[in-house]
């Protein structure tokens, strides 16, 4: 009989004999980590969580205060496969009770938890560590779904200074209902969008690769009440991004304008409001930096202006070095006077996109009465009186979407049809006022068509889009 010594030495070789013929190797990964906790191993039951609800035979549940989903979670010995790039890693979740415990209860945890990831030495390349970072990376963008969104806003009720409490930005949480499927606008240019933002939120790639900063620039621009505002709730409430709602007039100089930006997270909307009226554009005169120039330095736009912030300020805030700080960033600039807005922060690469938020068409009017009266398309006979009424009415009605809202919402108790047929009534009332005013405003639908077709290849080619804006700027109206 061997003594226990050489026995446990005994043991402990032909472990490491196994260890090195297996094809396997294994790695655990401990709830606690010394005493601080192990962050991956809340990543790894978040990432698991996702496909554990499918797969596994029992499983912990729970729900997080104001969380809107259940987290499934896997029991102790249970087992999950997935892959990844084709190759298979096994999860198991090892619970094990503390020895020498009695039971008690303190916060300290009697089980020890650990999850035990065992993958083919083969793959060991492929999955350490992009394995291990993919889902670092789902569990964060899990976490984000999960969790509230915040509106930051840096507008203080008395001027106390912006830094004085430290963090520029006080936050509430963000509950705007708008998604793209409420918001009244054409099917395809709605489509557009989404596939615009669904393609920069999948382009890390991309952009490392192209040398871009990994962000983008949306213009918004039309009459009050067209959905400018509910635009940008339902591009964070589809990205799950916090918003920023940026007070311009709040901020007085350029490097205030660059501390709040780096006060930002990643994952974020940052939006300026009405920015024909938050800075003043057209007043700049000889100041106004050449497109291609870089901008001045802080020292020199402040010796200028020493409590002003400027339209270079202002550019180098979206497009200067600064602006890369963090990633995923959207910029969104809103405006109701498009031509007021200086040609450089029109340039293609600063906006992206320029977004024509119009008034009410036939499509958005359906999208509208859907919501509001509860008129699906199979309830519409195209052929019908009301339907054609509707649709030539609403053309020449020029009205917003937030006027038609109104009249819906006056009449949302009424039956569907009385209901419809009195926004008709409404529609054809406008038309004839319209009318009555005169052929001074048929030159305006001409620009309208105009500006529509421009936002077509805006939308269709972002690059052009800057320019198309400032060719019409210098083009007089004989071409219409
Ligand atoms: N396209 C739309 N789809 C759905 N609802 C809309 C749309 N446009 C306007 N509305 C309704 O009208 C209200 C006002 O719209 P919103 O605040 O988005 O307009 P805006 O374009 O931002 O106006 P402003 O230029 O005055 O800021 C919203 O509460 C919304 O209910
Ligand atoms: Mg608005």
């Amino acid at each position: 009989v061997l003594p226990p010594e050489i026995r446990f030495a005994a043991a402990t070789v032909l472990h490491r004999l196994f260890l090195c013929f297996s094809t396997y190797c294994y790695y655990d990964i401990t709830e606690t980590d010394g005493v601080s906790t192990n962050e991956l191993y809340h990543s790894v039951q978040l990432y698991l969580s996702r496909s554990a609800s499918v797969a596994a035979t029992r499983l912990s549940l729970s729900r997080g205060l104001n969380s809107s989903a259940f987290t499934f979670g896997l029991s102790s010995h249970d087992r999950l496969v997935d892959t990844f790039r084709g190759a298979t890693a096994t999860w198991e979740h090892v619970v094990t009770q503390r020895q020498a415990q009695t039971f008690s209860w303190r916060p300290l945890p009697e089980e020890k938890r650990s999850f035990t990831l065992r993958i083919k030495k083969k793959d060991k390349p492929l999955f350490v560590p992009a394995y291990l970072d993919h889902i670092m990376d789902t569990a964060t963008e899990l976490r984000r779904r999960s969790q509230e969104r915040l509106l930051y806003t840096n507008s203080r009720g008395s001027s106390g200074g912006i830094e004085s409490r430290g963090f520029p930005w006080e936050s509430v949480p963000f509950k705007h209902p708008s998604t793209f499927e409420t918001l009244a606008m054409d099917p395809e240019r709605k489509e557009l969008i989404m596939a615009d933002l669904r393609d920069f939120t999948e382009g890390k790639a991309f952009y490392e690769k192209t040398g871009r900063a990994w962000k983008r620039g949306y213009l918004l621009y039309g009459p009050p009440g067209t959905g400018k505002s509910s635009m940008i709730a339902a591009m964070a409430n589809f990205l799950g991004y916090d918003v920023y709602d940026l007070e311009l007039t709040e901020v007085s100089t350029n490097s205030e304008l660059r501390k709040l930006l780096m006060k930002t997270t990643s994952k974020s909307i940052i939006v300026i409001e009405d920015i024909d009226c938050s800075i003043n554009l057209t007043n700049r005169g000889p100041k106004k930096p050449p497109i291609d120039s870089p901008s001045p330095s802080p020292e020199d736009s402040n010796a200028a202006s020493p409590k002003t912030i400027t339209l270079s300020g202002l550019l180098n805030f979206t497009d200067g070095l600064w602006s890369c700080c963090g990633s995923e960033r959207i910029f969104v600039f809103t405006t109701n006077h498009v031509e007021k807005l200086d040609s450089a922060l029109l340039r293609s690469g600063r906006m992206d996109m320029h977004i024509l938020m119009g008034y009410c068409s036939f499509p958005a009017l359906k999208i509208l009465m859907k919501n509001y009266l509860g008129i699906d398309d199979g309830d519409l006979d195209e052929k019908s009186d009301l339907v054609t009424g509707l649709e030539a009415a609403i053309d020449e009605a020029e009205i917003t979407p937030a006027d038609v809202s109104e009249i819906l919402i006056k009449n949302r108790r009424r039956d569907k049809r009385a209901a419809s047929a009195e926004l008709l009534e409404t529609l054809k009332a406008r038309w004839e006022k319209r009318r009555k005013e005169g052929g001074k405003k048929s030159s305006g639908d001409g620009m309208e068509v105009e500006e529509e077709e421009e936002e077509k290849r805006a939308l269709d080619s972002p690059k052009e889009s800057g320019q198309a804006m400032e060719g019409r700027n210098g083009k007089d109206e004989g071409a219409l």
